[in-house]
């Protein structure tokens, strides 16, 4: 399949926030990445609920909605009401892993769960069989703009793995430090959708950065 591409409304405008959802609109990305951060599972607070209907509201592409509080699943049917088109879950914030990916499910949603750099893939083997995609993270969750950890290769290879014997059209999601010097590479190592903040709002021309992401090795920038 084609890779898709999210840009990361982490990384927009919060004051021009309809501006920069209107530009992922009219550009070529797939999704719209958005991370809600609690203060608690990560050391971060970004934005909830309220500001997810926002979005959603001017949404033309569906929210992937990124979920890095502790015990998500008090929020899920929130999340589903506020829009999301899919869930991601981390794996560290859910005892009950297997039950909050069968909620996520029947409430109509994509489901997906999160790793940490330190979380090793294996640990996703009993559940991957009910997902619709993992999220490999390759920067410590909570803060756009980190730089990218190449161990995140590695990973992607036992995902690949795991994927290719329980679950072939698993979805596999990098998020963190992703940019046009290395998406090239990871589709190759068998990522398939790209979380976006900083290399794409930080630049000069976002539509044109979204654009090279989704082309990658061809020169969109004129
Ligand atoms: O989940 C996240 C951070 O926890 C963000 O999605 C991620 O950091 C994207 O930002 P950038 O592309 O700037 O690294
Ligand atoms: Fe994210």
């Amino acid at each position: 399949m084609n890779h898709l591409v999210a840009p990361s409304i982490l990384a927009a405008d919060f004051a021009n926030l309809q501006r920069d959802i209107e530009l992922i609109n009219n550009s070529e990305a797939d999704l719209i990445h958005v991370d809600v951060m609690d203060g608690m599972f990560v050391p971060n607070i970004s934005l909830g609920l309220p500001v997810v209907k926002a979005v959603y509201k001017h949404a033309k592409k569906p929210l992937d909605v990124h979920l890095m509080i502790v015990q998500p699943e008090r929020y899920l049917k929130d999340f589903k009401e506020a829009g999301a088109a899919s869930i991601t879950v981390h794996y560290e914030a859910c005892p009950n892993l297997h039950r909050t990916v069968q909620v996520i499910k029947e409430l109509g949603c994509k489901a997906c769960v999160a790793i940490n750099p330190h979380t090793t893939v294996a640990l996703l083997e009993d559940i991957i069989l009910d997902l619709d995609m993992v999220l490999i993270m390759s920067v410590n969750p909570g803060f756009g703009g980190q730089k990218f950890i190449d161990n995140t290769y590695k990973k992607l290879a036992d995902i690949k793995a795991l994927k290719r014997r329980y679950n072939p059209e698993l979805l596999i999601e990098v998020d963190g430090g992703v940019d046009e010097t290395n998406i090239a590479k990871l589709i190759d190592a068998g990522a398939n959708v790209f979380v976006a903040g900083n290399a794409v709002f930080a630049s000069a021309d976002p539509s044109a950065t979204i654009a090279s992401l989704k082309h990658p090795g061809i020169l969109s920038r004129s």
